[in-house]
């Protein structure tokens, strides 16, 4: 290692989780560090035509295969109003379960970019945020424009976790059968179209209004996203991503997703499911940004502990001495 401890990679994803915990008044036992509450989703990908011209990945070229998706409000608050401000951005992870039993993951979020331009700006970006004293998160904004854009976008509620547009941020190598690499950045449109709520009807909605939409909206039929891969053009950053690349980069439809119920014994089922941003096959390679490292590392870190402590400690308790 050429860095000193404090800066390793390892170091920062364990001071992220740390910091978000202290931000979130976690933690929250059996639950993420961020994301906490969510809805888990079967259903199936279909690969389009196009998708061989981009990968020779087998899940995005093939037949259809199945999936489970996992929509998310952004808090590491596991119960968290859906219409609050801090369930924004909201998050799409999705597992490909391969015929060989093995599985490869999207990890999404409804903001086209990050509040960070590296993981140790992220870092610091959470230990100002749970600072006690909040100019300390004043002056960091101040100071970095990725900050300051992520806090200052509008991040309207969605009618429905099925009319938000999901991004993957972090770009990765995509290489056909040919050997051909291009650079790209994943994105899911929702087929139903793009819809969000004003402040005033989010704030006349039910905390839990995402998962009752999603309920009702699916005996109607399936709810669908179009996947994406927006390309990098000439002299478009690779390694940072924390700014978008321009709206008008091509664009290669991979496939449809259909996710048509919403999964049983969803809590449980959740708590034992990580998805992570390098969890890859063959056709698609990570970038060098060093943010797909340490978000997995964090991501495996607030796994592990959670495996572990499988009760709410929030739930509330029987007996004065309960807590003890
Ligand atoms: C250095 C940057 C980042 C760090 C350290 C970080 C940290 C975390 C952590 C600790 C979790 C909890 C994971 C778990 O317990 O399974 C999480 C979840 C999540 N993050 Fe990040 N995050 C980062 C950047 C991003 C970006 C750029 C996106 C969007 C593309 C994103 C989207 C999500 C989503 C959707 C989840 C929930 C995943 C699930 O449903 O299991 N994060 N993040």
């Amino acid at each position: 290692e050429d860095q000193p401890a404090g800066t390793s990679q390892t170091r920062i994803a364990r001071d992220i989780v740390a910091g978000l915990d202290k931000v979130f008044g976690g933690p929250h036992k059996g639950y993420r560090a961020a994301h906490s509450k969510g809805i888990l989703l079967d259903g199936t990908f279909r690969p389009s035509k196009d998708a061989t011209s981009l990968t020779r990945a087998e899940h995005l070229t093939e037949g259809d295969v199945a999936v489970t998706v996992r929509f998310s409000n952004f808090a590491g608050v596991p119960h968290v109003g859906d219409n609050t401000g801090d369930a924004n951005p909201k998050g799409m992870a999705i597992k490909f379960l391969l015929p060989d039993g093995g599985s490869t993951d999207i990890v999404a979020h409804s903001f086209d970019g990050f509040a960070a331009q590296t993981p140790d700006e992220f870092r610091r970006f959470v230990q100002a945020l749970g600072s006690s004293d909040p100019q300390d998160f004043a002056d960091h904004v101040a100071a970095h424009p990725a900050a300051k854009r992520f806090i200052e976008a509008p991040k309207p509620a969605p009618v429905s976790f099925a009319t938000e547009v999901f991004y993957g941020v972090n770009a990765f190598s995509f290489t056909n059968a040919a050997g051909e690499s291009r650079f790209g950045k994943y994105r899911l449109v929702p087929v139903a179209g793009v819809a969000h709520l004003s402040a005033v009807e989010a704030a006349e909605k039910d905390p839990d209004y995402l998962s009752q939409d999603m309920a009702e909206r699916l005996e109607d039929g399936p709810v669908q996203f179009r996947l994406l891969v927006q390309l990098a053009g000439e002299g478009d950053p690779i390694t940072q991503a924390a700014f978008p690349w321009p709206e008008d980069r091509e664009q290669v439809e991979l496939g449809v997703l259909s996710l048509t119920a919403l999964a049983a014994d969803s809590v449980a089922r959740q708590r034992e499911l990580v998805f992570t941003p390098l969890s890859l096959v063959g056709g698609i390679a990570p970038s060098d940004d060093p943010m797909l490292i340490t978000r997995t590392r964090s991501y495996r870190m607030s796994y592990s502990r959670r495996l572990t402590a499988a009760t709410d400690s929030h739930q509330p308790r029987h007996g004065k001495d309960a807590g003890k």
